[in-house]
């Protein structure tokens, strides 16, 4: 065993950096919260789903929503339609041999996505092509998303439509804005149950 250790205000530094971002985050992100909770939830209980991606860690976030929706969240209910489409490691390496990585995503939206649908689209940096190309594929299938971002927003936040919604998370470090992203997902979890499934 290693006779060295970590400084203990290391630890303590990602909690405060934690804190501060999701206070900064909080401070400006409520009302898009708001309104992306009342559409996901109008949006499923007309019976339409949800398709969520993401790379790396967003990927892990997609897929976490995904089975919040078709499991449960807090409270029982019957399961709500939701997939990730960075599950399938068969279209992943064809569509991605086949069209390039870009294609990933999108080539998956072009074929589940339906009119009404909502497209999860989560990318830290608001610039990952594969998610880019998965918004542009959500528009032309009339599909309307919800952008998780960070940073500036990137590409993806000069992309969006008026009906879509952006999630921002204040903060230019990687991991902070997973850190919020999962305080959004979470908090959509939750107005879906409240307002679908009221006690
Ligand atoms: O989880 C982490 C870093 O915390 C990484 O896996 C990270 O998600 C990957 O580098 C992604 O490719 C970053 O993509 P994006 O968030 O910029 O769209
Ligand atoms: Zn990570």
């Amino acid at each position: 065993m290693t006779e060295r250790s970590i400084p203990e205000a290391r630890l303590r530094a990602h909690f405060e950096a934690c804190i501060a971002a999701q206070q900064a985050t909080m401070a400006q992100a409520l009302p898009a919260l708001r309104r992306a909770s009342d559409a996901l939830a109008a949006a499923l209980d007309a019976g339409h789903k949800v398709l969520a991606c993401g790379n790396g860690g967003s990927a892990a976030d997609a897929q976490h929503f995904a089975a919040e929706l078709t499991g449960r969240y807090e409270r029982e209910r019957p399961g709500l339609p939701g997939i990730a489409l960075s599950v399938d490691t068969s279209a992943l390496t064809a569509i991605g041999n086949d069209y390039g990585f870009e294609r990933v995503f999108a080539k998956q939206v072009e074929a589940l996505g339906r009119d009404g649908d909502w497209l999860l689209a989560i990318s830290t940096s608001g610039n990952s092509p594969n998610v880019v190309r998965a918004i542009e594929a959500a528009h032309g299938r009339g599909l309307r998303v919800i952008a998780l971002t960070g940073k500036d927003g990137g590409a993806i936040a000069r992309m969006l439509g008026a009906d879509d919604v952006e999630l921002r998370a204040a903060s230019a470090v990687t991991a902070r804005i997973q850190e919020v992203h999962i305080v959004f997902l979470h908090a959509l979890c939750d107005a879906i149950d409240e307002l679908l499934f009221p006690r």
